[in-house]
C-alpha cells in the first residue's frame, strides 16, 4: 500500500509504503541491533558545551572517532555555537513518537510527505556542498540539516540552505574546529592544514551551527565497516559522509529513506557521480574511502528493511 503526500512545490513521485505497516513500534530498533551490536539510542546528536567545562568521561579516541586531545578548542567553539536545538529536531532526538527521516545522499531529494499523526518528519538531511539553488525541481528546497566539514562547506551557505537549516560540522581533524573558531570569531585566518581551501568568509549564523557527536563516526567505522579505530598510518580508511548520515538517521528515526546513493561500476570512467558537477569516480582516488565495502553495508540495510531507497542503487 502506498501512503504518501508530496506537495506540488516539492514534486517528486516515488511510492512510500504506509509507515504504520512498514514500521511497528520497536521493530526498527530490533532490526538495527542486528546490524549494529550494542545499538543504543542514548547518545546525543551534537556535542554540548556543558560536557567540556569539566570532562568527566574522556573520549578514548582522537578525531574523527572521538574528541581526545581537542577538549580545549571544543570548549571555545561550543561556547560560540551553544544554542538550543530547534523544537522539531529536539523531539526527534528525545525519542518522542515515531520518527521518519529522509537521510539522503549527495543527490538528496527534498520531499514533504505527510503521515498520520503521531509522526515526526525530518526531511531532508543534505551533505557537503550539494546545491539546491537551480535544482529545486529534482532535489526540493527544504534542508533540515546539512552535514559538512570545512573543505566541503558551501561558499554561499545562505543561498543553498534555509534560514533555519542546521549546519552540522562533522569534525575530521583538529583544524576543523580551528576553522570554525576563525570564521565565527573573525580571527586571523590560517590557510595551512586543509587538504582543500575552505571558505575564509562564511556567512552563516552561529545559531545555526552545531558539531556532530563523533560517536556516530565511530559506530559507522567500527560497526558498519569493521574498521579498526587504531589504523596503521599506511592503511587509512574512513567512512563517507553519506554512510555516516545513514548511521546517524538510524539512531534517531524509525524510518529512513535514502536517495542519490550508489556509485557507478569502477570500470565506468565517464559517468558523473554528482547531479551538480561533471566529476567521475576518479576524483575519489585519494579519498580514503572504500565504496564497494560501503555498498555492501547499504545493501544489507536495504535487505533488512531499515533503510528504503528512493532512487536506483
Ligand atoms: C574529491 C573528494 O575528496 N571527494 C569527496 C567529497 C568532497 O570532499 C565533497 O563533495 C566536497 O567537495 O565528499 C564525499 O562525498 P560527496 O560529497 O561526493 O557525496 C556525499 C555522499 O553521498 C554518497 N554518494 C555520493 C555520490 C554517489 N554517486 N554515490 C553516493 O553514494 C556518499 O555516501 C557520499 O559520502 C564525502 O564527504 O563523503 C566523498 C568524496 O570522496
Ligand atoms: C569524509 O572524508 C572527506 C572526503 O571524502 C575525503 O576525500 C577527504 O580526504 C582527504 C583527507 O582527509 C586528507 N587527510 C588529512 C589528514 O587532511 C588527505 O590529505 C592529503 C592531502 C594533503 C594536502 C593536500 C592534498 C591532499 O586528503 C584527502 C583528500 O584527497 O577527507 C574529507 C574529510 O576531511
Amino acid at each position: 500500500m502506498a501512503w504518501y503526500y508530496i506537495s506540488r512545490e516539492e514534486s517528486f513521485s516515488f511510492p512510500v509504503q504506509d509507515v504504520r505497516m512498514a514500521c511497528p513500534q520497536g521493530e526498527m530498533e530490533k532490526k538495527v541491533t542486528l546490524l549494529i551490536g550494542n545499538y543504543t539510542r542514548d547518545h546525543p546528536m551534537f556535542l554540548h558545551l556543558n560536557d567540556y567545562f569539566w570532562v568527566k568521561n574522556r573520549s578514548p579516541y582522537e578525531l574523527p572517532y572521538g574528541t581526545k586531545g581537542s577538549e580545549d578548542i571544543l570548549l571555545r567553539v561550543l561556547a560560540i555555537t551553544s544554542y538550543s536545538v530547534p523544537e522539531s529536531i529536539q523531539r526527534v532526538s528525545a525519542g518522542d513518537g515515531k520518527r521518519d527521516a529522509n537521510g539522503t545522499g549527495h543527490g538528496e531529494i527534498g520531499t514533504r510527505m505527510q503521515y498520520p499523526l503521531p509522526h515526526l518528519v525530518l526531511p531532508p538531511l543534505r551533505l557537503n556542498n550539494a546545491p539546491v539553488h537551480g535544482y529545486e525541481a529534482d532535489v526540493g528546497s527544504k534542508t533540515t540539516m546539512r552535514l559538512f566539514y570545512p573543505e566541503s562547506a558551501h561558499f554561499d551557505p545562505r543561498r543553498e540552505n534555509n534560514p533555519d537549516t542546521l549546519l552540522v560540522l562533522v569534525p575530521f581533524k583538529p583544524m576543523d574546529f580551528q576553522w570554525l573558531e576563525m570564521i565565527l570569531n573573525d580571527k586571523k585566518r590560517i590557510r595551512k592544514g586543509f587538504w582543500k581551501q575552505p571558505p575564509l568568509i562564511w556567512d552563516a549564523n552561529p545559531e545555526q551551527v552545531r558539531i556532530l557527536n563523533p560517536y556516530f563516526m565511530e559506530i559507522t567505522a567500527a560497526k558498519l565497516l569493521n574498521l579498526s579505530m587504531k589504523q596503521p598510518r599506511k592503511i587509512k580508511q574512513k567512512p563517507t559522509t553519506g554512510l555516516l548520515a545513514i548511521t546517524l538517521a538510524l539512531h534517531f528515526c524509525d524510518l529512513v529513506h535514502i536517495a542519490g546513493f550508489g556509485y557507478p561500476n569502477s570500470a565506468n570512467k565517464k559517468q558523473s557521480i554528482h547531479y551538480y558537477e561533471q566529476i567521475t569516480l576518479k576524483s575519489m582516488a585519494a579519498s580514503e574511502h572504500n565504496v564497494s565495502h560501503e555498498a555492501l553495508a547499504i545493501k544489507r540495510m536495504l535487505e533488512l528493511g531499515v533503510v528504503k531507497n528512493l532512487t536506483h542503487f
